[in-house]
């Protein structure tokens, strides 16, 4: 375990008063989260109205001096800013507080780089924290930093990040390597599962909308649901960093491929989203996508819509989307009255209400691609009989004069392949 630093953290952001965008309380409350997230102590938050940002201070400079006063009174070590600043900026505000500046970028960066833990997710995030560096190598005065540490200066694993734009560049072509290596291996086990044609199911959404807890609440019909291997959930922002792809059984026996996503928050760096997409991409491949929404959240709505944005960034424009509004064992059904494309659903996946109804939505969904069959086999194909009994979760199997009877849901080039064995 790394050792606990209390860094103690004054959260500082501009108010534009911009439409579409969350509330600015909303939006530092995010920010609050995301500091405790990273294990810093948030002691205070100070915002500013403003019709810009200021290009050298991001907030006016008298303001600078005010939080200087600040720093001082409330012990902080180190200011967190609610938007990306440029090098100049975070080098002339880290001249007046003599303090280390870091901005919502490197925050988010910061917790990614503690929870990513795939060798593919690790590289990832050190490329990501790499590229947002560059620009700004003279915007970090390591030894600002009053803990010798904190947010902004881990990478993943225990490596420092470097400091030197030589070293960054190597550094940044060989994780390039590294990752197309894991790349290719992910291209064949990707090829692999489309030629199986099992049907994939995408969880996304916004971050602690309760996508891992839906996804073991999912896995939990399946035939050979096995606790030990549910994946973390957490009252906490990016609980889930890595995609985790999972093989069950949907109530009425046919296969699935089940993912649960890394979750998004607004204002997502840039460089994330392009390291990211990576795993995302696997959601490119989904046959149904359930986005998950927190209804108890005030901000859904803009929650939904930030979610969306990425999801059209990904290509999935097509894909039959099922929206379920989760957590209804807290929040009233009437209160939500929210208009969304698609097929609508109110579920809890902690209290477990609906969950049936998700199921039937989602095997509607698959409906076209497989098909409900009653085969019967005669002795002599056992070949095929070990075939299906092998790949498929049959609803029901028994032994006839004639041959093995299966009940079964086919996917479509079995169903046609077979067709002569099946039964009206
Ligand atoms: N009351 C209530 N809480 C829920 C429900 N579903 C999930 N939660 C809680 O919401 C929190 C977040 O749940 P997760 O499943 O970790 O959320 P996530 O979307 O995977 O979050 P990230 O991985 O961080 O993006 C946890 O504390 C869950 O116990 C629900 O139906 N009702
Ligand atoms: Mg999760």
């Amino acid at each position: 375990m790394e050792r606990q630093i209390e860094e103690r953290v004054l959260l500082v952001g501009v108010n534009l008063n911009k439409r579409n965008e969350f509330d600015i309380e909303s939006s530092m409350e995010e920010l609050r989260e995301l500091a405790i997230a990273a294990n810093a102590d948030p002691i205070s938050t100070v915002v500013q109205n403003k019709d810009r940002i200021d290009s050298a201070f991001y907030i006016g400079k008298g303001k600078v001096q005010e939080i200087l006063n600040y720093c001082e009174e409330l012990d902080i070590d180190t200011i967190v800013f609610n938007d990306e600043l440029t090098g100049a900026q975070i080098r002339n505000i880290e001249n007046v507080l003599e303090r280390k500046v870091i901005d919502r970028t490197a925050l988010i960066l910061d917790i990614f780089s503690r929870r990513a833990s795939t060798k593919e997710g690790k590289l990832q995030v050190e490329l990501a924290q790499l590229k947002y560096r560059l620009p700004r190598l003279t915007g970090f005065g390591k030894e600002l930093s009053r803990l010798g540490g904190g947010i902004g200066t881990r990478g993943p694993g225990e490596k420092k990040l470097e400091t030197d734009r030589r070293h960054i560049e190597n550094r940044i072509d060989e994780i390039r390597r590294r990752l197309k290596e894991v790349e290719s291996v992910r291209e064949i086990k990707r090829q692999n599962r489309i030629d199986s044609e099992i049907p994939i199911i995408a969880l996304v959404g916004y971050t602690n909308a309760g996508k891992s807890t839906l996804f073991n609440e999912l896995l939990k019909a399946g035939s050979d649901y096995n606790n030990e291997k549910d994946v973390y959930t957490e009252d906490m922002l990016f609980a889930t960093l890595d995609t985790t792809l999972r093989k069950t059984n949907l109530p009425n026996g046919q296969k699935v491929l089940v993912i649960d996503t890394v979750g998004f928050v607004s204002k997502l760096p840039t460089h994330l989203i392009a390291a990211f997409k990576g795993t995302l991409e696997e959601v490119n491949y989904a046959d149904v996508i359930v986005h998950v929404v927190d209804a108890t959240n005030s901000d859904f709505d803009i929650q939904i819509k930030t979610t969306l944005n990425i999801l059209k960034d990904l290509d999935t424009e097509n894909k039959p989307i099922i929206t379920v509004f989760n957590k209804i064992d807290q929040q009233s059904i009437e209160d939500i009255g929210y208009n969304i494309k698609g097929e609508k659903l109110y579920i809890s996946a902690k209290k477990n209400i609906n969950i049936d109804k998700l199921f039937d939505s989602i095997e509607i969904a698959l409906e076209d691609k497989f098909y409900n069959t009653k085969i019967l086999l005669p002795y002599n194909k056992s070949d095929i009989t070990s075939y299906i009994l092998d790949n498929y979760n049959p609803k029901k199997v028994s032994h006839t004069e004639e041959g093995t009877f299966i009940e079964v849901v086919l996917n479509k080039k079995d169903y046609f392949k077979y067709k002569e064995y099946v039964v009206k």
